[in-house]
């Protein structure tokens, strides 16, 4: 397998005067439950600063208000839940009218895990020709119905840590953080998705593309960070971006975040709502050093 380093990053997506919340795309999160809904407004809030013109959130019932509350700038879709507050009852067909002029998905953040949501999540990804960003619990489900990236259509990107990748791969963490690169190059390729494999150094792959990120920091290392990012790569999608380049892009921008906060408020004082917070700095110093300020 030959494999390209990548190091350029690619362009982002247009604003053009003239557009409208339309023009940058409808992303959808699922997630949420009892306990863990800080992790759907976390990337509720990386969707909305990655320039996605709007951004959904299906949660449980249970948590919507809290959530709503978190920022009056989401669209939140409250669905029935089980005794443990997770999503449930629901299935894929009664979603479909939802999901329809949905531009991109993230499933996972913070969901839980239990048989009604990994058969509605196996739907989505068998049915949804849409791009889906797969995270969290979604990724834990995944790893006993990876038949599915076989079966449905791409594209896909999938956003484990070491430990989630243990699980989908099958392999111990010592193994996969002695070979990072090679084993995120093969599974991308066999599965047909992009990769990201976070950490230091996160990993951008499909397969025959590799990027390396340069940015971030162990202050990232706090609950709730890897929620932010898989909500700006969603957004990314959303804006029309292509898998590989919006992870790519979406990977770099949620390190420089981490930096900048890190800069400001030093490392163990960072907390991970802080990342969309400098989210924004980080996008004026990507046009700043790469697309000569047109944001
Ligand atoms: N505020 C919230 O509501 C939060 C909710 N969260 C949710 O909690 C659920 C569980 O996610 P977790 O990731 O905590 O649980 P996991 O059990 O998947 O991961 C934790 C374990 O993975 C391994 N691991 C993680 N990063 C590693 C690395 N870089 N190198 C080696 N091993 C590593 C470690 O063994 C670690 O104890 C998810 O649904 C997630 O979205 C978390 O995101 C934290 C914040
Ligand atoms: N030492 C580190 N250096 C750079 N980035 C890190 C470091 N530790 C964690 N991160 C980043 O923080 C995020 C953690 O994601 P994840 O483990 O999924 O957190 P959570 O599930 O709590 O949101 C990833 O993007 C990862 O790359
Ligand atoms: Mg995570």
């Amino acid at each position: 397998m030959i494999v390209d380093q990548v190091t350029d990053l690619p362009r982002p997506p247009q604003r053009p005067a003239s557009g409208h919340k339309g023009t940058f795309g409808r992303t959808m999160l699922i997630g949420g439950s009892r306990g863990m809904g800080g992790a759907i407004s976390l990337s509720g809030m990386g969707a909305l600063r990655s320039g996605a013109g709007l951004v959904y959130l299906v949660i449980p019932k249970g948590i919507a208000d809290v959530v709503a509350g978190h920022s009056p700038s989401y669209l939140t879709i409250p669905l029935p839940e089980d005794d443990s507050g997770r999503i449930s009852s629901i299935t894929y067909a009664d979603l479909k009218s939802q999901l329809k002029d949905k531009d991109s998905l993230g499933l996972g953040p913070g969901c839980g895990q239990s048989d009604h949501l990994k058969e509605l999540f196996r739907n989505i990804l068998l049915h949804e020709e849409k791009p889906i960003v797969v995270d969290a619990d979604a990724l834990n489900m995944l790893a006993d119905m990876l038949d599915v990236l076989h079966e449905g259509p791409v594209p896909r990107v999938l956003t484990p840590h070491p430990g989630e990748f243990s699980r989908l791969a099958n392999l111990p963490i010592k193994t996969i953080d002695k070979h990072r690169q090679q084993v995120a190059a093969e599974f991308a390729d066999v599965y047909d998705v992009t990769l990201i494999l976070k950490g230091e150094k996160t990993i951008v792959t499909d397969g025959h593309r590799m990027y390396v990120n340069p940015t971030g920091n162990s202050g990232m290392a706090t609950g709730g960070t890897g929620d932010v990012l898989t909500g700006i790569i969603s957004g990314l999608l959303a804006q029309g971006m292509l898998a590989f380049e919006a992870a790519q892009l979406g990977t770099y921008l949620h390190g420089l975040s981490g930096d900048l906060a890190a800069q400001e408020l030093s490392q163990p004082g960072m907390i991970s709502s802080d990342l969309p917070r400098y989210l924004g700095k980080a996008w004026q110093q990507f046009y700043a050093l790469h697309d000569s300020g047109k944001g």
